[in-house]
């Protein structure tokens, strides 16, 4: 009795049946227009508009409980157990809903196919010309709706628009595409290009995608995003599309799943894509997994001597750097410790640019300040950071230029070269002048090799200078375009030992003492290394802060001692001077 309306099944009923919808809504268009006021229209037209504008895209991402292994997955209406766990889907297959009585999910067969049929095609020349008769008139019936319901200025920009679409579809001749699957395994071993293709692809992950895989296990530092199953990447490469899409299937239930990758590009890039893009992808991914696991050096010069004259032959041998030091744990100025960050981050990217302007891909940097604020803790930070290993190149061993050539051209790229008390270099001159006039070693030798061949014969290098006393540097140093970044590593300040403290003694400006100290510290030259010190004295935060205070105290009380000392000694000169009759009356002694 209330059964609905049979569902049309020819092509000419599918038809009729939608022309009288269309001539339906028309009519109930035509008679609110009439019966309802504007307002009242407008608000329900507000409605609809509602109703039938699509949903924002979301994007889900797929937590497992194991990296690599599918137990349950999180997604936003909370933990479950994906389909393909127990079942499944084949690749192309659809992914059907469970049915409810039963929880085994369909699978896609011949009798199910047939629920979902298209209408069955007109066969006889009756059936055709009817078929014909009513589509003719539903184009009409539409013409004539678009032509009175639609602006002609609207009109003739759609018209224009599905004849363009029309006419480079058919223009353009549809490429001819190759896909390589690209499997996990290769002859029981691991597939070498599968691994790259899935580091690589982690970098090309862009927003059109919706639903991603994200993990991370206890060895690595970020979480991973992965791409998911049946998404899409699309990449670029010398202006070939390449297509790539993840796949995977279980043949039956008691063989594993297979996991591999399609790519899918235009078939005459074949010797292209084999010969640089595959091997792109490959040096890509080694250095993206070098960034992320790499353990970080540090080479030092050996100290083996050579009973046959040769001095030390001192070859770089390295270790595990343990530097814990990161900008997380520098005490630094927020603003500088950012421009520091930035300024590295930008160095990393720039390969292009350095190779655009013909500039060797190297970046120096000169720090400076009193022992004890920073410098090294900053070299390790900024390693630890990038990633690079570091070269630790003490001047004072070394005892000719070509020995110190010898050693650059044998650093790494992706690293920091570091010369540590630059200042001290001139007296190293002099002494191994004294020696041999034949191996000497010379600062400009040291500034041209680094300008010149070492930094034309590696990539992404860092170089860094430190020094206690930048007005003792030779100029040549400081000549614009050699160093280009200064950083002057000075006293603590209160931000500095809000950092401190919170990194030694896990407290958060929260003690009572913390205001004094900052009063304190904002008066005194204090180094963060002398703050350290007194902050790891206790575990208790009441004794060792207040260790803090007795120190800052006395040293505040001999530093106003030492300048009262001066003072006078100033004074007593100036007046000497004075009595000589002699010399200019000055403030000067005032402002040392
Ligand atoms: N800015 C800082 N942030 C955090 N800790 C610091 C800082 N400065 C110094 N320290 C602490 O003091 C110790 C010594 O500092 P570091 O060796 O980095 O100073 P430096 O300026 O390189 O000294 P030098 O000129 O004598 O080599 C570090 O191990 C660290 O514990």
């Amino acid at each position: 009795m209330f059964a609905l309306p049979e569902m049309p099944k020819t092509p000419s009923q599918w038809f009729s049946a939608y022309a009288s919808l269309a001539g339906t809504i028309m009519l109930i268009r035509s008679m609110a227009d009439q019966l309802i006021p504007e307002q009242l229209r407008s608000y329900i037209y507000s409605i609809f508009h509602y109703l039938f504008t699509p949903l924002p895209s979301d994007l889900t991402l797929v937590i497992d409980e194991q990296c690599g292994d599918y137990i349950y997955i999180w997604e936003s209406n909370g933990w479950n157990e994906p389909s393909y766990y127990k079942n499944p889907p084949r690749v192309g297959e659809p992914n059907l809903k469970r049915d409810q009585s039963n929880s085994e999910p369909l699978l896609l067969d011949s009798a199910a196919m047939s629920k979902f049929s298209l209408p069955k095609i007109p066969s006889t020349p009756s059936e055709f010309f009817s078929a014909y008769a009513s589509l003719a008139g539903t184009m009409m019936l539409v013409r004539s709706v678009i032509d009175q319901f639609i602006p002609h200025q609207v009109r003739s920009y759609i018209y224009s628009y599905i004849y363009s679409l029309f006419q480079s579809y058919f223009s353009t001749p549809l490429p001819s595409n190759l896909t390589l699957v690209i499997d996990e395994r290769c002859e029981h071993t691991r597939n070498q290009v599968y691994d790259a293709a899935q580091t690589y692809l982690r970098t090309k992950i862009d927003p059109s995608m919706d639903r991603l895989r994200i993990g991370k296990n206890p060895q690595q530092k970020n979480l991973t995003l992965t791409v998911e199953e049946g998404q899409q990447i699309v990449d670029f490469f010398d202006n070939i599309e390449l297509k790539w899409t993840f796949v995977r299937t279980q043949p039956n239930k008691q063989s594993s799943e297979k996991r591999y990758f399609d790519l899918r590009f235009d078939k005459k890039f074949k010797d292209k894509v084999l010969d640089s893009y595959l091997p792109y992808v490959m040096a890509r991914s080694k250095e993206i997994k070098e960034k992320d696991e790499k353990i970080v050096r540090i080479y030092t010069r050996d100290s083996v001597y050579d009973e046959g004259g040769g001095g030390y032959r001192g070859e770089w041998s390295s270790m595990k750097l343990e530097h814990p030091s990161t900008f997380d744990t520098l005490a630094l100025d927020p603003e500088m410790k950012k421009m520091i960050i930035d300024d590295l981050d930008r160095f990393v990217k720039r390969k292009e640019f350095y190779k655009r302007v013909g500039k060797a891909w190297k970046r120096g940097y000169l720090l400076y300040g009193p022992p004890g604020t920073g410098k090294s803790s900053l070299i390790a930070a900024m390693a630890n950071y990038l990633k690079f290993d570091i070269f630790d190149l003490e001047l004072t061993s070394l005892d000719s230029n070509s020995r110190l050539r010898k050693l650059l051209v044998s650093t790494s790229n992706r690293s920091i070269l570091v010369i540590e008390d630059i200042d001290c270099s001139g007296t190293m001159k002099v002494r191994k002048k004294r020696y041999s006039s034949t191996s000497e070693f010379t600062l400009s030798g040291l500034l041209n090799f680094i300008d010149g061949l070492w930094s034309s014969c590696g990539d992404e290098r860092i170089i860094i200078f430190t020094t206690n006393h930048k007005d003792r540097l030779d100029p040549a140093l400081l000549r614009p375009g050699r160093m280009d970044v200064h950083i002057n590593m000075s006293y603590c300040s209160p931000h500095g030992f809000k950092i401190l403290a919170s990194n030694y003694l896990d407290i958060h400006g929260n003690h009572p003492l913390c205001g004094e100290i900052e009063g304190l510290i904002e008066k005194t030259e204090v180094t963060p290394a002398e703050v350290a010190e007194q902050l790891m004295r206790s575990d208790d935060p009441d004794i060792a802060l207040g260790g803090l205070v007795t120190f800052l105290k006395g040293k505040r009380s001999k530093d106003e001692e030492a300048s009262r000392i001066e003072l006078e000694e100033a004074t007593k000169e100036d007046s000497s001077k004075g009595a000589g009759g002699g010399g200019e009356p000055t403030s000067v002694a005032i402002n040392s």
